[in-house]
């Protein structure tokens, strides 16, 4: 056995022919810091890369089982392939001979003539020459040797080797691989785009193990759950013997709708969408504003600017489009049904503020979203507007601004007074520029909706912006469950257009009913068919209705990992204090395995909101707080949207209840049941027994003998029992929605006004 004793990072590195720079990164998404490159290992690092390089099956054999069983494999491949040529040969009455074959047209009759002259032969298999090497002559002489007819082979063959034969040549791989192909049964197997590891594997009728090594030895590292893509999955299969053919499901919208992807030569320039996001009061709407004050050009129709939810302006005869809703809520819950409208997005930080926790959520929206972040540092006019503390506090979130080494543009500006907008919009262009954004406006538009209503005279309008195409008036389009021809359209200008294209907003009239501000749409060419995939989607939503969407969530998470659905399990942490928050985040995401990667998109300060709810809805994350409640519009849009909220007290129950789900193993539990809330509108003091809150009921009830907590803020202050609840003079049981009541907390008598209680019981949760 060979004895690794401290082996170095680049050594472990060279045995499964990596680089060493992915095993630090391994090493760093577990929370190991190695150094560099010739860091040593301890033997429960070098289990790590070895668990995660391996696939379950192999995990329980040692790194040098692992390369002796990979050794073994290579010889009985060999093997294999020998036997086979050697039954193929008998099957023939041939004996198992030289294959010196550098022609096509050597047949098996030439083949029985050197078996009669049972001549000497010359296995080639086994070593392999390059013919490059080969002196040019010898190699025409070979040639001559297999050209020449049977005759005259034989002749010259007994005339006792004129030519000398050569000791060893090969065969050109592509002719081996046809004879291959001829003579063994090639089983075609269908594959779609995209498959797990898993799926492939049981389409190949072959154990995942297999297809895993097989990657692991194109230098792919796969776990069975990944997916991978066609490419990949054909050259696997190509390997292992199979013929693997693109599967292609095509259904009644793939007919109707034209994603067909776009020639190179048919996309032209277009110009950037962009948001603009930021913490209340930094001046988002003030910025909306200033460009758009600054940037009308006079001439242009119409001269006023029509709220129709985004507009363009121009800038060095370029245009960018603008998305008029600020704030990541409207962005998120677009992306949440599945659009990606934006390329860049402005994120406001006034200069006297800092960093606040909405600029947080905002650039971790963001990222989310994969979206390009320009940073504006606004109100610089301001007294104590201090831009480099702002740029010393965004390197914490992983933008480093420009100036210092980084790649974040960050702009000072004033939007108040218009200072530096168009430095502003500038660098807005600058890095639109580097996206090289095209579109292809030569075809039927598709796009997604940004808003939309009902209109009294005109009936449901919606502001759509165009992606892709062009949209022209009389165009059929179907924009989720709407459909219909469009009669009009009006751009920001307030003029009437006939045609859109790339990037361009319009107000459309003519949809039957009012679609949703994400919905994706498309211009079609077939009305009948555009009607029949609108009743199917109406169909398919009053299905789903009673069929629950399989959204991520921690009882459901180890099916979804055995199934292949969850590889990164997205979390959002809440938490009371900064310090849970980022111990939280270490701990959870320290919990990776080689199937699913913990992934905290989110973290922050503060109860749970329905930006977070929305977030996670979006990226199918989970939310986990602690010390911390949702407020009734969370906890309204967390049921709605089935996000799945975890709240905890104790950081140790959370890492062990999500390790658990991951293995599969999530104890029979306990989960709350919140009976209902009350609002404390007054407190006293009673002599000898403790402050007394005079609260409100504002839904369910709250009841005696039930559990307690005390929220101020979203922050749960205290949790316990109750020492009294009263209506009026006199005990009471419970108290229900809509009355007053008197309520004692037992050792608790900082009871504030404003705070919620909480009514809660615990209740066994059925498996
Ligand atoms: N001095 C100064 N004040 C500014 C500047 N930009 C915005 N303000 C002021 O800051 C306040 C908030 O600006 P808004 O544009 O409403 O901020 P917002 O981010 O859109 O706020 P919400 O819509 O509430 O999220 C207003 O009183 C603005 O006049 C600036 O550059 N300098």
């Amino acid at each position: 056995m060979v004895v690794l004793a401290q082996p170095k990072i680049h050594e472990i590195a060279k045995d499964f022919g990596v680089q060493s720079k992915e095993l630090i990164g391994i090493f760093a998404d577990y929370g190991i810091v190695m150094k560099n490159h010739s860091a040593k290992l301890e033997p429960d690092d070098i289990n790590l890369i070895f668990s995660i390089y391996m696939n379950k099956y192999d995990d329980k054999m040692t790194l040098e089982e692992y390369f002796a069983h990979k050794a073994e494999e290579k010889k009985a491949k060999i093997e294999a392939e020998k036997q086979a040529k050697k039954e193929e040969a008998a099957k023939k009455g041939i004996e198992f001979k030289e294959e010196i074959v550098l022609d096509e047209e050597v047949s098996e009759e030439s083949l029985k003539i050197v078996k009669q002259d049972n001549l000497k032969v010359v296995d080639t298999r086994q070593n392999v020459v390059d013919l490059e090497k080969l002196d040019t002559e010898k190699i025409e002489e070979l040639v001559d040797i297999e050209k020449v007819s049977n005759v005259e082979k034989k002749q010259k063959l007994k005339k006792g080797n004129q030519h000398k034969k050569p000791e060893k040549t090969n065969i050109p791989a592509a002719k081996k691989e046809k004879e291959k192909k001829e003579t063994v049964e090639v089983k075609t197997v269908l594959v779609p785009d995209e498959i797990s590891v898993g799926d492939f594997a049981a389409r190949l009728e072959v154990p995942a193990a297999t297809v895993v090594k097989k990657l692991f030895e194109l230098g792919i590292m796969a776990a069975i759950s990944q997916v991978i893509d066609f490419d990949t999955a054909s050259l696997v299969g190509e390997d292992l013997g199979f013929k693997i053919e693109k599967e292609i499901i095509v259904t009644e919208e793939d007919l109707l709708f034209n994603d067909t992807e776009d020639s190179p030569e048919s996309l032209k320039p277009r110009s950037p969408v962009v948001v603009v996001m930021g913490h209340v009061d930094h001046g988002k709407t003030s910025l909306l504003d200033a460009i758009r004050s600054t940037n009308v050009i006079a001439n242009e129709a119409g001269g006023i600017t029509q709220h129709i939810g985004a507009y363009r302006v121009r800038v060095n005869d370029k245009k960018i489009t603008f998305l008029d809703t600020p704030g990541h809520e409207a962005f998120t819950a677009m992306r949440a049904r599945g659009a990606q409208v934006t390329d860049i997005a402005i994120l406001v930080v006034a200069a006297d503020d800092g960093i606040m926790p909405q600029t947080v959520e905002a650039i971790n929206h963001a990222k989310a979203a994969g979206v390009t972040i320009i940073v504006a540092i606004n109100k610089i006019d301001k007294e104590g507007a201090n831009p480099d503390k702002i740029m010393q506090e965004l390197t914490e979130y992983e933008l480093i601004p420009e100036a210092w080494g980084g790649d974040t543009i960050c702009v000072p500006i004033s939007a108040k007074y218009k200072q530096n907008i168009d430095g502003l919009l500038e660098m807005v262009l600058l890095v639109a520029e580097m996206k090289e954004l095209k579109a292809n406006p030569d075809r039927k538009a598709k796009g997604t909706v940004i808003e939309s209503q009902l209109d009294k005279g005109r009936g449901p309008v919606a502001t759509v912006l165009v992606q892709n195409g062009t949209l022209r008036v009389g165009d059929i389009i179907v924009a989720g469950t709407a459909v219909g021809r469009v009669r009009a359209m009006v751009d920001d200008r307030g003029a009437s257009v006939k045609k859109a294209g790339p990037s361009v907003p319009v107000e459309v009239v003519g949809l039957n009913e009012v679609p949703v501000g994400g919905d994706i749409f498309y211009a079609v060419t077939d009305e009948k068919k555009a009607r029949s995939v609108v009743e199917k989607r109406k169909q398919k939503i009053k299905d789903e209705n009673t069929v629950s969407r399989q959204a991520v969530s921690l009882d459901a998470l180890f099916d979804q990992i055995k199934e292949g659905e969850v590889k990164d399990l997205n979390i959002i942490v809440k938490a009371d204090v900064q310090g849970s928050v980022e111990a939280v985040k270490q701990s959870l995401e320290k919990l990776s395995n080689d199937e699913v990667r913990v992934k905290c998109i989110h973290g922050g300060v503060g109860g749970i909101t329905e930006s977070d709810v929305m977030l996670a809805s979006a990226s199918n994350a989970i939310i986990v707080g602690f010390n911390v409640r949702p407020d009734s519009g969370a906890a309204a849009s967390a049921k709605r949207d089935e996000v799945d909220i975890r709240l905890y007290r104790v950081i140790y129950n959370a890492i062990e209840e999500i390790e658990a789900a991951m293995k599969g193993m999530l104890a029979p539990q306990f989960r709350e049941n919140v009976l209902g809330h009350a609002e404390v509108r007054t407190t006293f003091k009673v002599s000898g027994v403790g402050t007394i809150a005079g609260a409100y009921v504002q839904d369910g009830k709250i009841t005696r003998n039930s559990q307690t907590r005390i929220v101020r803020d979203g922050i749960i202050v205290h949790e316990g029992v109750l020492s009294s609840l009263k209506r009026f003079k006199d005990d009471a049981k419970e108290v229900a929605a809509g009355y007053e009541c008197g309520v004692g907390i037992e050792n608790f008598n900082d009871i504030k006004d404003g705070d919620i209680i909480e009514s809660f019981v615990m209740e066994e949760v059925k498996r």
